[in-house]
């Protein structure tokens, strides 16, 4: 899906179903250790520098002042595109508390995702695992893990078919999967803690100790886990969100995808113009954007400049620009934005 969006000469899948945007932050795939750049996201106009220089060389103008002063020069803040063809492993990321305390760690993992569509694989629409039905325990849940019972792990855990346009906030602690045909925007705090409770991708593609448990061990990689239980009805009214429009104007419409009452750590929303629509004045208040365009073409206007943009492309929009503006062109035109974590 992902090469097929982006126009790739000869769409596939790969084993690598995710494409870190406006990342600073290096990927740590156990075997390509090598890969220095993995995960880094590099500027259009200048391509030998990665947007983490500018950003640490100017991080008042790249991410604002007040950003800049909680949380230094980082981002704070890691967006992907993800496209699995295979269920990815079953795991958990720790929230920020674990995360200080087991990784020494200013951020968890808490996750959130923007489904755009997705494709039927073996005959079953894509889906997710999220939340342990009721009677979870932990001892239940490292039995299950140390007989490698897949199958109980799977059936303890929720089971939804998002639909596209459907957001769900995964907060630390909660145990989940991706199941296959997923095409999603992904949110999230900027690490890449991951337990997982399966020794082999479904695949068969052995882990390592490591990705298991991150260097916690088998034991301790358990208090990552979240033990609350959840009805299927607790378990949606927690992780599922609503979109609302937030504002409207001639032939546009900007709607809330996620926002600081949802979680503290990012938000998000997407302006929609029409075909031929000019958009408003778009600002963060002084904060950087990270945007997508999701389909469509036209430009974006910023001073008196302005700039090509076509579906797939990514911006990085630093806090020093007041606002930008986004005209559409050959029809609708759809960005969506993703905004750092909240100052307060
Ligand atoms: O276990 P793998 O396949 O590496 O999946 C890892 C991916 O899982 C998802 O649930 C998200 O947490 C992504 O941020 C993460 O990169």
């Amino acid at each position: 899906m992902l090469e097929r969006w982006r126009s790739a000469a000869a769409p596939s899948d790969g084993r690598f179903p995710e494409e870190w945007v406006a990342s600073v932050v290096k990927a740590r795939n156990p075997g390509r250790e090598d890969e220095v750049h993995e995960g880094l996201t590099f500027r259009e106009d200048q391509p030998d520098q990665a947007l983490r220089n500018y950003i640490e060389a100017n991080p008042e103008e790249a991410l604002g002042a007040a950003h800049a002063a909680k949380y230094g020069a980082h981002p704070g803040l890691l967006v992907k595109l993800l496209d699995a063809a295979e269920r990815l492993a079953i795991q958990v990321h720790p929230d920020k508390p674990t995360a200080e305390k087991l990784f020494q760690s200013a951020y968890g993992k808490t996750e959130a995702w923007y489904f755009l569509g997705g494709r039927n694989i073996a005959g079953e629409d894509p889906y997710v695992l999220c939340g342990f039905k009721p009677g979870m325990t932990r001892e239940k849940w490292e039995r299950l893990f140390h007989a490698q019972d897949i199958e109980g792990m799977i059936q303890s855990l929720h089971k939804v078919y998002p639909k596209p346009g459907d957001i769900m906030l995964i907060r630390g602690g909660i145990p989940h999967a991706i199941g296959p045909g997923n095409w999603m925007v992904e949110i999230q705090e900027p690490t890449d803690f991951t337990i997982r409770t399966e020794r082999a991708t479904p695949s068969g593609l052995a882990l390592t100790d490591q990705a298991i448990h991150q260097g916690l061990g088998y034991e301790r990689m358990f208090d990552c886990f979240h033990y609350d239980t959840y009805t299927e009805e607790e378990m949606l009214r927690l992780c599922k969100l609503t979109a609302s429009v937030a504002e409207r104007g001639q032939g546009w419409q900007i709607k809330q995808l996620i926002s600081y009452n949802d979680t503290p750590y990012f938000s998000m929303d997407q302006l929609e113009l029409e075909n031929g629509a000019i958009g408003p004045a778009w600002t963060a208040n002084g904060r950087f954007a990270v945007m997508i365009v999701l389909g469509g073409s036209g430009y974006v206007h910023w001073g008196d400049r302005k700039k090509k943009v076509e579906q797939g492309d990514q911006l990085f929009i630093p806090a020093e620009l007041p606002a930008v503006v986004f005209a559409s062109e050959d029809g609708p035109l759809q960005i969506v934005r993703c905004l750092p974590p909240a100052l307060s």
